[in-house]
């Protein structure tokens, strides 16, 4: 089975992230799309603002609606910072007759070469790109060892980001339309991100 990994912050979990997996899924062939909270994101600036149970809650809600889609915790389980490297080699014992796929943004694809133990982790999985209009991404600038294992998907351009989304509840503007409605029920119920 082809199962691609949509990792991340979630915080919240918006559209953008669902039409990215849904556009790799489509063209890489997919049987599944996987999407995983990390615990820890290894390279953002902040912690997360809402807490590992609520992002988690709101991917499961995000999620359930397609039958491809799932919501799995093994980096939440993990806790820590989550390196991809950890969870892939985890993946692959766990599920020897797999085959991952690893899907980022576009505007990610270029700072492959400072992820933690890349060399490796790069002949485990392919990384699926999903190329933005008006981001040129330079493949032949990065290594052979990881151009090599990066397949890129077109994707319109969404301008939405969770820190958007953050800043709009922070500063009383709707939601509606950036995430989906199970969702802003659970954000709005919860008062998350109020300021
Ligand atoms: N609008 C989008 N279109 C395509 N990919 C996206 C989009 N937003 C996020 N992604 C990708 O989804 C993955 C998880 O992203 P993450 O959870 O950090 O969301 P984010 O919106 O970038 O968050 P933040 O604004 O808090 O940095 C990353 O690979 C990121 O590049
Ligand atoms: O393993 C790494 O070094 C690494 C570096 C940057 C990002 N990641 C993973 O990529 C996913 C998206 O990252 P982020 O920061 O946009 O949420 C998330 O699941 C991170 O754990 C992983």
């Amino acid at each position: 089975m082809k199962v691609g990994i949509m990792g991340g912050t979630f915080d919240p979990i918006h559209l953008g992230h669902l039409l990215a997996a849904e556009r790799a899924r489509e063209q890489a062939g997919l049987d599944e799309v996987w999407f995983m909270p990390a615990h820890v994101p290894p390279h953002k600036a902040h912690a997360p603002k809402a807490d590992a149970e609520a992002r988690w809650e709101m991917v499961v809600r995000a999620t359930k609606s397609h039958a491809a889609f799932q919501a799995v915790d093994f980096e939440l389980r993990r806790g820590g910072t989550s390196y991809t490297i950890d969870t892939i080699t985890e993946l692959r014992k766990t599920y020897p007759d797999h085959q991952f796929f690893y899907i980022i943004g576009g505007d990610m694809v270029m700072y492959l070469p400072k992820w933690y133990r890349i060399g490796e982790l790069a002949r485990q999985v392919t990384f699926i790109g999903l190329e933005r209009p008006g981001y040129v991404i330079k493949l032949e600038e990065l290594p052979d060892e990881i151009r090599r294992s990066v397949l890129l998907v077109p994707m319109p351009l969404m301008e939405i980001s969770s820190t958007d989304i953050r800043a709009r509840r922070a500063g009383g503007q709707s939601i509606r339309y950036v995430v989906t409605e199970p969702v802003r029920d659970y954000i709005e119920g919860n008062g998350l991100y109020e300021a």
